[in-house]
């Protein structure tokens, strides 16, 4: 089974970590994409972190919301991330922003994905909020203001100047800890899992790049991190760093440092076919044996 007929361009920017200003993170973004643009003309896909255009903090989430729909004139982060998209031809992972959600008034973390042409293709809100208590490391409740998404995002699209189709699975950060959305995706056709992300000094270290690298092994298929640089201000959140594309077999191709950084990776279809075909645990599994992993 061919998932990728062919290849991907993309780029990730690891943003610098945000600041209080919505507009300042707005234009480094886009100061960033240009710049990509220049360095990487070949970009087809541009990913960016988690929360880029408002502090990582659950105090501040609701006031930086906004309402997903380019009929909200006051979604100024929304219609920015379309601009950009249309305005370079790119499909576009728009890390994520908090989400205000006009029906029910919760505050989602969610991710929207633009086409080329600056329309929204879809959106992922985060499903598992990172709810944590590491003695002496890190305590963090993303769930007293925010509310976890509950749909799986698997998404389709042709990529720019080509007729390749690019099929991908979005999930946010935490939720790279849940194997579940990686394998559905997988098995439904996806050739990557982007995360947007912002894990953080403690967990970083810890976990970061072994996650990826289970990821792509679990489903031998690309794993996409990309996380805001390291903050200079101490008081502030200190985001991981390290962005990186993982290969469907387990090695990391490219990652950043600490500072604001461009990456750039090409996705090769052929590469997944090979490995799948060597090694071909898709067709091994036992799902007589395990049908049901929630039992
Ligand atoms: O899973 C982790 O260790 C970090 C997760 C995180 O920082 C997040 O979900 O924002």
């Amino acid at each position: 089974m061919n998932v990728l007929k062919g290849k991907v361009n993309l780029s990730l920017i690891q943003l610098a970590g945000s600041l209080p200003d919505k507009l300042t993170n707005l234009q480094n973004a886009k100061k960033l994409i240009d710049k990509c643009i220049l360095q990487y003309p070949k970009t087809q896909v541009v990913v960016l972190p988690e929360c880029f255009n408002s502090p990582y903090s659950v105090d501040k989430f609701r006031e930086y919301s906004e309402i997903i729909s380019l009929d909200e004139p006051k979604s100024i982060s929304v219609h920015s991330m379309s601009q950009w998209a249309r305005e370079h031809k790119i499909l576009l992972i728009g890390g994520s922003i908090p989400e205000l959600d006009p029906v029910d008034n919760k505050v989602y973390n969610t991710s929207i994905i633009f086409s080329p042409q600056g329309e929204i293709l879809g959106k992922h809100r985060k499903m598992h909020l990172f709810d944590v208590d590491i003695p002496n490391g890190i305590t963090f409740k993303e769930s007293i203001t925010l509310t976890g998404g509950s749909d799986i995002t698997i998404l389709e699209s042709k990529l720019p100047s080509t007729t390749t189709e690019f099929k991908f699975g979005v999930g946010i950060c935490y939720d790279m800890r849940f194997p579940e959305l990686a394998m559905i995706s997988a098995r439904k056709g996806a050739c990557c899992m982007i995360y947007p992300s912002a894990f953080n000094t403690v967990t970083g270290p810890m976990h970061w790049h072994m996650l990826a690298r289970a990821r792509s092994i679990d489903n031998e298929m690309y794993t996409i991190l990309c996380s805001p640089a390291r903050s200079a201000d101490p008081s502030v959140y200190q985001a991981y760093g390290h962005s990186l594309v993982c290969s469907p077999k387990g090695e990391i191709l490219v990652e950043a440092g600490e500072s604001q950084e461009i990456l750039n990776c090409e996705l090769d279809g052929d590469v997944i076919d090979t490995i799948r075909m060597s090694i071909p645990i898709n067709f091994q599994r036992r799902f007589d044996v395990y049908k049901n992993v929630a039992e």
